[in-house]
């Protein structure tokens, strides 16, 4: 059953420049926590801002995608890419100017600090109002409200008006709202960055969980693991638009693959700030037939490329590979160490042998510095490059020809079973 249908949708904002100002993100928003809604609100345009300028800005265009019940939807794409208009608009808070939007089932979002929360409500009197805005009855909402209460870890301020909540408690508890009342269709924006880690996984958990009922979740995020967790769709917004739309791993993957692709033209844009300073790396390339790609077992190569300002001497490598979540596999420091001298570069190639990457795609960060493990300097850092696949391989005694990205990043390719004992039979 198709319970989100969006046809032709487009948003158009006419803004004004200004000097000083400028249109603030939902995470501006809420790094000022709902007291600074509350000013902004107070303050409009100070009259002593002069109008510069008119533009019209299309957040969305030619939008158009169905949603079936039970999907679980990310929404991926950079900043500004218009990920929270689409949610403002499936959530009623702002209206589209072209197109139309259909929904079929109750929605709960969690949108902005405070969506749907009274200020001078306590949190026991906002769980009440926020069932009722959700069509549900008194009785129903009571039999969920211990576990609201218990999810949010509100207990000692239920009875305090919500204004005086941290955002944290703020966000804890409108997710708790959200995700309880048995929405049929639940709209979840970046705000779980405000909750600690912890709670994030809760989250997730929860999310799932409501997933698990049937029911749908749409969730924006830029953050790829959580979306690769929770989502078996991913849609991509690029300028307004949609760019791509499918398969959770097959749009995070040419997504990430895209925006590392796009910063490596330049090492400049990977080095971490402070580093190359002296010393720094000029080119860094996967060494194979086609710069791209590594056979599964096969050793990864690297051409790096050094230039130094003044001589260096006993300096090693270090050397990471990322998964496109971000998280380190591993890392080595060279015990080889070498010399560079004043103006002349050096080519160096580091090989890594008995490697067994699971089939996927990765990226790699290096450093140059002194010492390893026990104690490390480095002179120049540089994470997001080369970007590279491990092709599959397959043959009798091995099962990496289709790997699942949730057995992890590693093959374990040398294990030894033996029976240790066999029961006799009664
Ligand atoms: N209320 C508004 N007034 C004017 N322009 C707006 C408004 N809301 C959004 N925009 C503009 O619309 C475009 C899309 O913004 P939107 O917040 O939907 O992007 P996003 O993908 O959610 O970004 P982010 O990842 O930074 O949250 C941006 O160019 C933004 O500046």
């Amino acid at each position: 059953m198709t319970v989100i249908q969006v046809e032709n949708l487009g948003k158009k904002y006419t803004i004004g420049h200004q000097k000083g100002t400028r249109y603030q993100t939902l995470r501006d928003t809420l790094a000022h926590t709902g007291r600074g809604i509350v000013q902004r609100l107070r303050h409009p345009l100070s009259p002593n801002r002069e109008i510069v300028d008119l533009e019209e800005i299309w957040a969305l265009r030619d939008v158009n995608f169905e949603i079936k019940q039970g999907e679980r939807v990310g929404i991926i794409g950079r900043n500004g890419a218009g990920k929270s208009t689409l949610l403002k608009i499936l959530s009623r808070i702002t209206h589209p100017t072209t197109g139309r939007v259909t929904l079929n089932g109750r929605v709960a979002s969690l949108l902005e600090v405070g969506t749907g929360f009274h200020p001078e409500l306590s949190g026991r009197e906002n769980i009440y109002l926020n069932g009722a805005i959700l069509g549900m009855t008194r009785q129903e909402i009571k039999r969920k409200f211990d576990e609201i209460v218990a999810f949010a870890e509100v207990e000692k301020f239920l009875d305090t008006p919500v204004k005086h909540y941290s955002s944290g408690m703020y966000v804890r508890l409108a997710f708790a709202v959200a995700a309880h009342l048995e929405p049929e269709i639940l709209l979840v924006d970046e705000v779980l960055a405000v909750g600690d880690a912890q709670f994030q996984k809760k989250c997730l958990g929860k999310m799932d969980e409501v997933a698990q009922e049937g029911r749908t979740v749409f969730f924006v995020s830029h953050n790829m693991g959580a979306i690769g967790s929770l989502c078996n769709k991913v849609i991509l917004l690029e300028n307004g638009q949609i760019s791509d739309n499918g398969e959770t791993t097959v749009v995070i993957t040419r997504y990430l693959a895209e925006s590392i692709q796009n910063k490596s033209e330049r090492l400049e844009r990977l080095r971490y700030s402070g580093y190359g300073k002296q010393i720094r790396f000029s080119q860094i390339m996967l060494l194979s037939e086609d710069g791209n790609n590594v056979q599964f077992g096969e050793p990864i190569r690297y051409k790096l490329t050094l230039h130094a300002d003044i001589t260096f001497e006993n300096l090693s490598i270090g050397s990471s590979i990322f998964d496109l979540s971000g998280i380190c596999i591993g890392t080595l420091f060279t015990k080889e160490t070498f010399s560079i001298s004043e103006q002349q570069p050096l080519i160096l190639e580091l090989c890594i042998m008995n490697i067994t990457l699971a089939p996927g795609t990765y990226y790699a960060g290096f450093s140059i510095g002194w010492g390893g493990a026990d104690g490390r300097h480095d002179l120049d850092m540089i994470i997001g490059t080369p970007l590279f696949q491990i092709l599959s391989f397959s043959s009798k005694n091995m099962i990496v020809s289709r790997w699942q990205t949730n057995w992890g990043s590693i093959v374990f390719c040398h294990a030894t079973l033996s029976i240790l004992e066999r029961g006799i039979p009664k």
